[in-house]
């Protein structure tokens, strides 16, 4: 499997925990050396999942998430796949973190706001994001043993 390809699934598998019933957003984290430093997806924070109804502005990020499992002393340089554009408040932890590009694979928001203030300053801080291309359009896991 093409290693742009695999971070990209692997955002892609980790969207699939996200209990947020309309959108199911994943992030994957790659250091320079191609190593995976954080996967996330967007969820309510700890604790809190069974004491509120599911409410968008509660939520935290896939991105977020993804910053914050980091299993590195820093993001310096990385890249984020992730399966949907960040919004303004996660491209600025994007560029504080010091990533130095960003990779998706939707940009259904794109009208949006947030995505319209997300991309100004990615632009600004000189962070340039690509549209996802695969190479291999579909991945099928088999999780049982034959
Ligand atoms: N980049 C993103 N990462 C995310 O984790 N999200 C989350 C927040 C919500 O849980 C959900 C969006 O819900 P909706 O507006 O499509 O019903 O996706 C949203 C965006 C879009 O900016
Ligand atoms: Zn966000």
């Amino acid at each position: 499997m093409e290693p742009e390809d695999y971070f990209m699934a692997a955002a892609v598998l980790s969207a699939r925990r996200s209990r947020d019933p309309s959108t199911q957003v994943g992030a994957c984290i790659v250091n320079q050396d191609k190593k995976v430093v954080g996967v996330g997806y967007n969820k309510m924070p700890n604790g809190c999942e069974d004491h509120m109804p599911w409410s968008r502005s509660k939520v935290c990020h896939a991105e977020l998430n993804a910053i914050l499992n980091k299993n590195s002393a820093d993001l310096k340089g990385c890249s984020i796949y992730v399966t949907l554009f960040p919004c303004n408040e996660c491209a600025k932890l994007i560029i504080q973190a010091g990533m130095k590009e960003v990779i998706y694979l939707s940009d259904k928001y794109n009208t949006s706001p947030e995505t319209q203030a997300a991309k100004l300053m990615f632009k600004q801080a000189k962070i340039p994001f690509r549209k996802f291309l695969p190479k291999e359009t579909e991945v099928v896991l088999q999780l049982q043993s034959v």
